[in-house]
């Protein structure tokens, strides 16, 4: 049976035919650079990468009604430490004007939290001001996972490899990742359990990666129960975007680290 996934990866194909043939000249970063992963080294507490969203399959309409760079600007002020930006039109309503956007009112490291198949995405996502990009292995084959890896890392870009069980963080292990991001929403059936990163913490910590602990993570006791398997950081969108105070919802979610965890 077709998944949403699948469905959402048949979108990306027809995307990245229509760059291809648009031979629209994509230019460099004029950005500077910014590190989640020095971040994460002096981190004390669980570290929070804030989405802008305004939709999603599972969801349907979170948020229309607040601006990219307005929201980026409170999660800034708030605490953050990254930004996740979805830059998927079809099936989450983003765009890579939103990210720019987000680009030019903060100075934190901004996530292009995409369906990533071909290297011409991430130039866009380089070209938008990204400093991260997503890598998901259930929607790559192995050998495209390596490359477009490399292909990121050689544009001075940071890559968050999103796993969802064990068979998928032996793979994304295997590329030398340094971000290692455990969703806890199964993507094909949308099921959000945070028994996700407790069932892989171990290993994903064992090989030296900072571990994010993503989708599904609303509230304190959300945060210390990751925090407590050994999650690093927390991606968390739908919690944020519908927060009638997201400096309240923020400092709920800012729990300390246990001592020696980034070490
Ligand atoms: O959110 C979805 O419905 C979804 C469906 C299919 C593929 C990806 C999807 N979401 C992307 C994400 O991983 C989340 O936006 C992110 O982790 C934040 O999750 P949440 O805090 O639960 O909004």
């Amino acid at each position: 049976m077709e998944t949403i996934l699948d469905r959402i990866i048949e979108q990306k194909k027809k995307e990245v035919l229509l760059l291809q043939e648009s031979k629209e000249i994509i230019l460099e970063s004029e950005f500077p650079k910014r590190s989640l992963i020095e971040k994460l080294q002096t981190a004390k507490e669980l570290s929070i990468i804030a989405e802008y969203k305004r939709a999603s399959p599972s969801k349907g309409l979170i948020n229309n009604g607040v601006e990219p760079e307005v929201q980026a600007f409170i999660y800034e002020n708030s605490g953050a430490s990254a930004i996740s930006v979805l830059t998927d039109s079809t099936f989450f309503k983003g765009s890579f004007a939103d990210l720019k956007k987000v680009r030019q009112a903060v100075n934190l490291p901004i996530l292009c939290k995409d369906f990533i198949i071909s290297p011409l995405q991430i130039d866009v996502a380089s070209a938008h001001g990204a400093n991260i990009i997503l890598l998901i292995v259930a929607a790559l084959e192995e050998s495209q996972l390596h490359e477009l890896f490399q292909y990121a890392k050689g544009k001075g870009l940071e890559v968050l490899v999103e796993v969802h069980n064990q068979n998928e963080l032996e793979i994304a292990l295997k590329t030398g990742a340094k971000l290692i991001g455990v969703n806890n929403r199964d993507l094909k059936t949308f099921t959000v359990s945070l028994e996700v990163t407790e069932q892989l913490a171990e290993i994903a910590k064992k090989s030296g990666a900072f571990l994010i602990s993503e989708s599904g993570i609303h509230t304190e006791q959300d945060a210390q129960r990751v925090r407590n398997a050994g999650a690093n950081g927390i991606l968390v969108g739908e919690a944020l975007m519908v927060s009638q105070d997201i400096e309240k919802s923020f400092m709920k979610l800012r729990v300390p680290l246990q001592e020696g965890v980034n070490k």
